[in-house]
């Protein structure tokens, strides 16, 4: 039997038994942050500091030591991610690998990757080392992705820290797939409901023959909904990415093609919805592949930099017809900002009125 080919710690390519390890048809069997507090109290009690990046998309908290959570703020916590898409946090070094599995699996099975290199005695954590896998041509601007889509139980949630950083550049920014769907036109929205894609991950056969490494496993490809309701907050999201969404179910060729690059440019180029984030050592982005999309920036030459993700997979994606929608929750909550910035301007006012009539 072929033993692996282990650089500095990482499994570069895989050993038959290796290859043997992935089952990839785990599916949760339990969503988690599904029913947590929706105010999620436990979680904010120990936030010290909240940016939220845009009004609906990213969260950076302090405060938060992510080995350090009750069981009640780490549902809260996947709730929040799946309603800010992405959430950040600073300086957990203390996220070992060992912690960063336990993180992974309170939400769910960890997913085994069929060719980015593992870490050497856990081939549930992915290490994402420029030196090992520098960005190609593969892995450039037009890489925006959702984790794993190609899977059957593609991925939920995604665990991203970074140990070693460039001293400038390698960002990795996301776009939000709720108001991508939110942004559409009613008409368009009904056609793409009705329709579904093939998901595949023939892009690593491509990979392998690159970079010389083995798979690990068998390579998937699955038929996916194009809006996927997400199964925590009930909203509805664009589900297509340029990295592994080959091909739209039922139409022509060109018309899929067509569909295909209309969603791929919208993700890539609508910038209000996106956040970027710069990375610093050992911070960590935990992300919801379900209604999100990402793409690295591979803009830090001749620095490097290393990464350590964690892959929890998620249910069977699916499409409810009665699911909202994050631009519907949002009305209320818009509505009291503008009022309360409204009541802001008329006190402001009102005290410059009194002011000019004192004055006079
Ligand atoms: O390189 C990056 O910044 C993003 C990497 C990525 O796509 C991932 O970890 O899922
Ligand atoms: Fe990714």
């Amino acid at each position: 039997m072929a033993s692996n080919v282990v650089e500095n710690g990482i499994i570069v390519s895989a050993s038959e038994q290796d290859a043997t390890l992935a089952d990839r048809n785990t599916f949760a069997t339990r969503v988690a942050g599904k029913g947590a507090d929706p105010e999620k109290k436990a979680l904010f009690a120990s936030v010290t500091k909240r940016i939220d990046y845009t009004p609906k998309f990213g969260t950076e908290l302090h405060g938060i030591n992510l080995t350090k959570l009750t069981e009640q703020q780490s549902e809260e916590l996947a709730a929040l991610i799946a309603e800010r898409g992405v959430v950040f946090f600073r300086d957990q070094d203390d996220l070992n690998n060992d912690e960063h599995v336990k993180l992974g699996r309170r939400w769910g099975p960890l997913h085994i990757h069929p060719l980015v290199p593992h870490n050497q005695n856990n081939p549930e954590i992915i290490v994402l080392d420029s030196r090992v896998s520098p960005p190609t041509r593969f892995n450039t601007n037009d890489s925006w992705h959702s984790d794993v889509s190609f899977e059957p139980a593609p991925a939920s949630f995604s665990i991203l820290k970074f140990e070693d950083i460039p001293e400038s550049g390698g960002d990795t920014i996301w776009s939000n797939g709720y108001e991508l769907y939110d942004d559409l036109s009613p008409a368009f929205k009904t056609f793409l409901e009705g329709l579904t894609a093939i998901h595949s991950s023939d892009i690593f056969k491509t990979l392998t023959a690159f970079t010389g490494r083995k798979t690990f496993g068998k390579l998937n490809d699955s038929e996916h909904p194009v809006v996927r309701t997400n199964p925590v907050t009930g909203w509805k999201s664009i589900y297509s990415n340029p990295v592994f969404t080959r091909e739209i179910v039922g139409v022509t060729p060109s018309e899929s093609k067509a569909i295909l690059d209309y969603l791929a440019d919208i993700v890539a180029k609508k910038l209000q919805y996106q956040v970027r984030f710069s990375w610093q050592k050992n911070s960590v982005a935990i992300w919801d592949n379900r209604s999100t999309f990402h793409t690295g920036v591979p803009d830090f030459r001749p620095y490097h930099r290393r990464g350590i993700r964690v892959t929890v997979s998620g249910e069977k994606p699916y499409f409810d017809a009665n699911s909202g929608s994050q631009a519907k929750a949002w009305e209320a909550t818009s509505n009291a900002i503008i009022a309360k910035q409204e009541a802001a301007e008329r006190l402001k006012a009102e005290a410059q009125a009194n002011t000019s009539a004192k004055t006079a």
